[in-house]
């Protein structure tokens, strides 16, 4: 498999201080160079193509369409040819670069375009040559994984794939809320400023922003999730043949970088992208050197890629719960249901002593059974939490699939958010 990369620091072309004017302004993008913006804190941007041609994380831009993007966002308007891009409203920063990665990351989807017919062709019968590639995006905190497998997936969207997005990262949660895994085919390139479609995810509720919580329930719902996803793929040749893409957390040392591996092996992936980490990279092509079906491929990160601190990430976690609720525009209402205390149970996964000191052997110490359900009393402690609905007709039923249901319905688990 051939990739090529890019070499160099990204370099800056023009950049202006924070803006302090409304007023509309235009930018002339050179080919092969990008826009970058980070919207200001309070009102939204307005940007349109006037000129040539321009994509915004694999997604094409309209010409001569007003588009808004809400306050503090962030992201790049890259051009292959040249373009005339027109801004309207306040930035926090914004400036060319004409040095980016995006040659090595066009290469990448290339091979993996190649390989995805291969598979269209081959004989459905032969699970193997049939399945497309299954490829993991991984990397430290803020190396640009989302935004590279939102590319990924908006170029083979573009050419007619419906490729699955895994989105393993609960911090952030870009399919649904943070503090779950999901999975969703994606059949046309990711809006820009909606983010991805929430028509059909597959959604597993973990409970929290980070898996050290409880690293086994997260290992069992990522299993959950694979084996979901293994069962439409049998059923669908044409999913199979697109692949996945899939995305991970920042977090790559010790139990983070073990949970990559388990992550590797239980979805069965086949291309490993690292971003940005030479260390990361030759430790995953060590490890996986048994493997010769298995390509570790290291690519450059972007320099337009923002660092995000502790306190924006919470800011943003809030922000990404209330656009569930409410929606980007603020234009959903969420429905309330009121119900009796006694007709509701609540779950809290993991945590309890899974059996009496009494019932252990002499010596023994209770282990925390981290899939034990535990039921909560509902009283002032739950004020504030976002908890999930599950369809499971038992309580046993919560995380493990029952397997009655059809393999797309989302199984929902019952678990404290704390945000
Ligand atoms: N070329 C670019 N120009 C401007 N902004 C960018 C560019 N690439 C990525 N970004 C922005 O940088 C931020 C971080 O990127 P991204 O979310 O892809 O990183 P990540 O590695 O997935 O982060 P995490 O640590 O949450 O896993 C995002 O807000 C993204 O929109």
């Amino acid at each position: 498999m051939a990739y090529s990369g890019m070499a160099g620091a990204p370099g800056l072309v023009g950049m202006s201080t924070p803006a302090t004017s409304t007023t509309t302004r235009q930018v002339k993008l050179d080919k092969e160079s990008e826009l970058r913006i980070e919207v200001g804190m309070e009102i939204p941007l307005r940007l349109r193509l006037l000129t040539g041609t321009a994509e915004i994380f694999g997604t094409e831009l309209p010409p001569e369409i007003w588009l808004s993007f809400p306050p503090r966002h962030k992201f790049a308007v890259f051009t292959w040819y040249g373009a005339t891009i027109e801004m309207d409203g306040i930035t926090e920063t914004d400036y060319t670069a004409d040095e980016t990665p995006m040659v090595s990351y066009v290469n990448v989807h290339a091979v993996l375009e190649g390989r995805r017919n291969h598979a269209k062709a081959s004989s459905s019968t032969d699970p193997d040559s049939s399945q497309g590639p299954r490829v993991i995006v991984v990397g430290p905190t803020d190396s640009g994984k989302s935004t590279l497998s939102k590319m990924l997936l908006s170029w083979a969207a573009k050419q007619g794939w419906k490729p699955t997005f895994v989105d393993l990262d609960i911090g952030q949660g870009s399919i649904t809320i943070p503090g779950c895994i999901a999975a969703t085919p994606i059949e046309m390139p990711i809006d820009p400023v909606e983010g991805i479609p929430l028509e059909m995810p597959l959604v597993y509720f973990f409970g929290h922003t980070t898996p050290s919580l409880n690293v086994d329930l997260y290992k069992v719902l990522v299993k959950e999730l694979s084996q979901i996803l293994e069962r439409q793929f049998a059923g669908n040749a044409e999913s199979r043949a697109a692949g996945m893409v899939i995305n991970t957390m920042g977090w790559i040392e010790g139990v983070g970088y073990e949970l990559l591996l388990h992550a590797i092996d239980t979805l069965n992936a086949n291309v490993v992208l690292v971003l940005g980490q030479e260390k990361l990279c030759s430790m995953l092509k060590d490890v996986l050197k048994n493997k010769p079906n298995v390509d570790v491929v290291k690519l450059q990160k972007s320099g337009g890629v923002v660092s995000r601190n502790t306190k924006f990430r919470q800011k943003t976690r809030s922000y990404r719960i209330r656009e569930y609720f409410y929606g980007l525009a603020n234009d959903l209402s969420p429905h309330s249901n009121i119900a009796n205390f006694s007709d509701l149970f609540v779950y809290k996964i993991g945590g309890g002593p899974q059996a009496p000191r009494s019932a252990l052997p002499i010596g023994a110490e209770p282990a925390a059974d981290p899939t034990r359900l535990v039921l909560v009393n509902i009283n002032r402690d739950l004020l504030h939490l976002v908890l999930a609905v599950s369809f499971a007709k038992e309580p046993d039923q919560i995380i493990s699939r029952f397997p009655d249901l059809p393999p797309s319905s989302a199984v929902r688990l019952i678990e404290d958010l704390t945000h």
